[in-house]
């Protein structure tokens, strides 16, 4: 079969798509791939480290506000959708896959338009705008949350989950942890901003960093690349405790959840897929600046059943996030009842799920 995928913009998008093409490798090895995204996006540099071949289109973004950049844009989706049907056929795509981000516009519809049998997967609780445009056209649908299905043609729904929590389940262990150099005896609290990192989060976790020193337990604090350098240069100036490792990014996150006893992090889709199959209690600070407050929701999804706590960005201050932190770890039972809400939660099979529904479209098999 060949298969294209799109998706781009942020690792939220673009981890599931890879998670796909090995669920879909693992199956079969007769298939052939192209992932169609865009030069800006992170989606350039993690798809081609995998070796997948790798087009771009130039596509931006709807703003929800009436402005002149949206007639830009108009004009972009034009030259996109010609762009992408000239990659399609070129390639003799016999299905497309959509895993979110704006790219996944011009691409997907375009597929719609040729006939070709396509699918987009939505990760969150609310779509965005390009997966409920693109829901009138494309063949099927794959929701991650049961709050998602109310969005779309009640025909084409299908909830899958997020192949990304079926390619976690593949590490076991305190290795990754090890790798890094950290201490696998004493637990361990990933701090982590999305994929992108959030501004919101290292200043919170900077005001408390000195306080960290005397902790019984180690941190791996995930800047994200683009806030790197300027947390690096205020932990100079404070001193950087021997139980905190800081990084500006993880391209072996896999390898690395499987040590981790608690995570604090923003509400991305694909985080709290991978948090949920692997029974990771977390403390969630969802990100405000996101289409429909949609992290809020996934974050709500799981709060309300106990395996999560939640903080808004506006009440988030590094005290708070520190007296959460040890009320988590030096409590066990709570740590556990935590670990089995959101395990609970969790949808192991995912991979196979879209891999069914592909199959069950595409006209060869
Ligand atoms: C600002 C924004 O629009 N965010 C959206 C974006 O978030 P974002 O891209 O941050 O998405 P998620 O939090 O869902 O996923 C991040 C992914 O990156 C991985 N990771 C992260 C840090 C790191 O150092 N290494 C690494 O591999 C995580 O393990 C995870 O697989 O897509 C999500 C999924 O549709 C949405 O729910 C988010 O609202």
């Amino acid at each position: 079969m060949k298969i294209v995928v799109s998706g781009g913009g942020t690792g939220g998008h673009i981890y599931p798509a890879l998670a796909l093409i090995r669920e879909i490798n693992s199956k079969n090895k007769n298939n052939s791939f192209l992932y169609i995204g865009t030069e800006k996006g992170l989606e350039k540099d993690i798809v081609t480290r995998e070796n997948i071949p790798f087009k771009s289109i130039y596509i931006t973004g709807f703003r929800r506000k009436i402005s002149f950049e949206n007639v830009k844009t108009v004009t972009r989706f034009l030259k996109g959708v010609r762009d992408s049907k000239r990659m399609l056929k070129e390639f003799k795509a016999d299905v497309v896959i959509g895993t979110g981000g704006y790219v996944c516009g011009p691409v997907v519809y375009a597929a719609a338009k040729l006939g070709i049998p396509c699918i987009v997967h939505e990760q969150n609780s609310v779509p965005g705008l390009t997966n409920k445009f693109l829901s009138r056209y494309v063949t099927k649908i794959a929701v991650c949350f049961e709050e998602a299905k109310q969005f779309f043609p009640e025909n084409k729904t299908v909830l899958t989950g997020n192949p990304r929590a079926s390619e976690v389940l593949h590490f076991h262990g305190k290795g990754g942890l090890k790798k890094l150099g950290l201490n696998p005896a004493i637990p361990t609290v990933l701090i982590f901003g999305g994929s992108r990192g959030a501004r919101a989060i290292n200043e919170a976790v900077l005001k408390v960093m000195s306080e960290l020193r005397e902790k019984p337990y180690q941190i791996l604090y995930v800047t994200g690349e683009i806030h790197f350098e300027q947390v690096a240069k205020e932990i100079e100036m404070i001193g950087n405790p021997e139980n905190v490792m800081i990084k500006p990014y993880l391209n072996n996150m896999p390898e690395i959840l499987s040590g981790v006893d608690l995570a604090v992090t923003r509400a991305g889709a694909t985080t709290l897929a991978e948090l949920t199959v692997l029974g990771i209690p977390s403390i969630l600070i969802p990100s405000p600046y996101v289409t429909n407050n949609h992290q809020e929701k996934n974050a709500r999804s799981l709060s309300d059943h106990g395996a999560a706590e939640l903080v808004l960005e506006k009440e988030l201050t590094g005290s708070k996030l520190i007296s959460m932190i040890d009320s988590i770890i030096t409590d066990q039972k709570k740590r556990e009842s935590m670990k089995t809400a959101a395990k609970n939660l969790g949808l192991p099979d995912a991979a196979n799920r879209v891999y069914s529904v592909i199959s069950e479209i595409s006209k060869k098999n």
